[in-house]
């Protein structure tokens, strides 16, 4: 259930709420403007406490996040908090908005980011934690892509200090850490091991590295660094020196730098200082400024963007449409107990996904404006979806791309994981079902059999939004759970987006990108996109 269907959220004074743009296991976040300055856009985190407390959180350490977090803020690329307080079940937390979305949404799984994309994120990296460690004596402990959030102008903003520690006390003495805490990819082998305890600042130092490795491969090395697992095992026994798989498309500066940082033994792990001094993050990229902040906004949209890519050709849609049974190499996702996934109307949770998902506002484009009245509908669409990034992803040959962006890209908060159609539902929901049983998630039969009981209790104009929860485990057997949304836009153009709750967040794209091969004979895609010709038909 969402979070909003479970209490109503408490007025703030002299704030306007908005659109839902983010949910949390325990929070939702809107963005807000003030009353009396419209032009003050700010988000506003509200969490819900008794949800947290089931989960065994005390109100001390929900205030703490806030605490920890406001202590840090002053550095530019950790998220500033405003105000809070708390008020009937909810503590809200009013934050800057982070105008340019996640980070995680933005790389590519088994590809990484551009490598100066991933020098000039790490450089920030580096730079938050830096300040948080020495000037406020503060350890994030849950450095991830899913806790990194971007400005308007892609600069990177540390966010999400529930897990946040005080590891340097007043009088500048270390405190010893005993607590496991953090995301097992990201944990550091210390946090599992040591019986003696550890300090809370050397863990962060490794998380960033695991950090710069998915950056750089889209992929985490290891599920945990524990002995049982076997990338780990490999890693320690050749003392990280691995030419094979992920790890062998890694430069050799960037393998050095990451063989320093992911030394097991905390006392042989790269210092700050060290990390300071090294050349690659000395030097400034060339999109960067002398204070480390991007001064060529569209030049990191386009570098960050072009690694973005939906192969829609007939490769990858024989690889995922022959029978899984019987290859099981290409699955990537198993089913979770006995739950079939359902289609549902549901104003309230969907309201919320609608406003993630959107490309922009129709109103914003040309598609109503000045745009030629002799125009087809398609094509209308079809130049109305150009501008938006999660349309241009797609590309049906592996050379389409190599094309440099037409379109000035712009970063914004809504989600990469969606795709546009115009189809009827009569053909969409079949092929969705499809897609999503070739997936390994179950679905409660048939899905327009569905829609069409939902038509009559509700009526065709008014059963929008849809969405279709789904929960399924990834390869290494984690929890992945989003809901998959259907928004109608104008007319028949509808925008299907895939919405993560829980889970990685490159595994969730990796579920995305499989499903919109499968369905890639309904997705509309921009002008200048050619279509390969296509052998497949659509079913019914
Ligand atoms: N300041 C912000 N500006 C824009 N979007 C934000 C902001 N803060 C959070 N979000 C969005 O809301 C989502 C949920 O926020 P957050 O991760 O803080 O919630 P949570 O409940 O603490 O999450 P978790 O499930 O990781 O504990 C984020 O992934 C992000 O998309």
């Amino acid at each position: 259930m969402s979070l909003l269907q479970v209490s109503p959220l408490p007025q703030i004074k002299d704030v306007v709420l908005g659109d839902t743009v983010g949910q949390g296991t325990f929070a939702c976040v809107k963005n807000a403007h003030l009353q009396m300055d419209p032009s003050v856009i700010l988000a506003v985190k509200f969490v819900h406490v008794p949800t947290c407390k089931k989960m065994g959180l005390t109100e001390k350490d929900i205030t703490k996040e806030v605490v920890l977090q406001s202590k840090c803020s002053k550095h530019p690329n950790i998220l500033r908090l405003i105000d809070c307080n708390v008020s009937k079940d909810y503590m809200w937390i009013i934050m800057e908005m982070a105008d340019g979305g996640d980070l995680f949404d933005k790389i590519e799984p088994d590809v990484g980011v551009d490598s100066d994309v991933a020098q000039f994120y790490f450089q920030q990296l580096v730079s938050a934690i830096d300040y948080m460690h020495r000037k406020c004596g503060v350890a994030h402990r849950d450095i991830k892509p899913e806790n990194v959030l971007l400005d308007k102008n892609g600069n990177l903003k540390l966010a999400d200090f529930g897990l946040a520690s005080q590891f340097k006390r007043k009088d500048g003495t270390l405190r010893v850490s005993m607590d496991q805490r953090g995301s097992p990819p990201y944990m550091a082998p210390e946090v599992l091991y040591s019986e003696a305890g550890f300090y809370a600042d050397r863990t962060d130092i490794w998380s960033i590295g695991i950090l710069l490795y998915v950056l750089l491969t889209g992929q985490t090395p290891w599920e945990l660094p524990s002995l049982e697992d076997e990338d780990f095992v490999f890693f320690i026994q050749n003392d990280g020196n691995l030419n094979w798989g992920p790890w062998s498309k890694i430069e050799f500066t960037h393998l050095n730098l990451l063989r320093k940082i992911l030394q097991p033994d905390p006392v042989k792990r790269a210092t700050l200082e060290a990390l300071k001094a090294h050349p690659w993050i000395s030097r400034r990229v060339v999109f960067a400024g002398d204070d480390g902040l991007c001064n060529d906004p569209d030049l990191l949209a386009k570098k960050l963007f072009s690694h973005l890519k939906v192969s829609l050709s007939n490769e990858n849609y024989l690889k995922f449409t022959q029978d899984v049974s019987s290859n099981s190499r290409y699955i990537s996702t198993q089913p979770v107990g006995n739950e079939l996934a359902e289609l549902e109307h549901d104003s309230v949770h969907s309201k919320a996904i609608a406003n993630t998902q959107r490309a922009f506002s129709i109103y914003d484009s040309n598609m109503n404006g000045n745009s030629d009245t002799c125009m087809t509908q398609e094509a209308k669409w079809t130049q109305f979806i150009s501008n938006d990034m999660a349309a241009l992803q797609f590309h049906s040959d592996e050379h389409d791309f190599t094309k440099p962006f037409q379109n000035c890209l712009q970063f914004n908060p809504n989600k990469l994981t969606k795709f546009y159609t115009f189809q009827p539902m009569d053909i969409l929901l079949p092929i969705l079902e499809k897609a999503l049983n070739l997936s390994r998630i179950r679905v409660k039969p048939d899905l327009f059999a569905n829609f069409e009981r939902l038509c009559e209790s509700l009526g065709y104009d008014n059963v929008f939004p849809l969405m279709i929860n789904i929960k399924t485990k990834s390869k290494g057997g984690c929890q992945l759970s989003g809901s998959i949304s259907i928004i109608k836009i104008e007319g028949d153009l509808k925008n299907v987006g895939f919405e993560r709750k829980t889970g990685d967040p490159l595994e969730w794209r990796r579920l995305f990108k499989k499903i919109s091969t499968i369905c890639r004979d309904i997705i509309l895609l921009p002008n200048q996109i050619k279509e390969e010709p296509k052998n497949t038909v659509i079913m019914h």
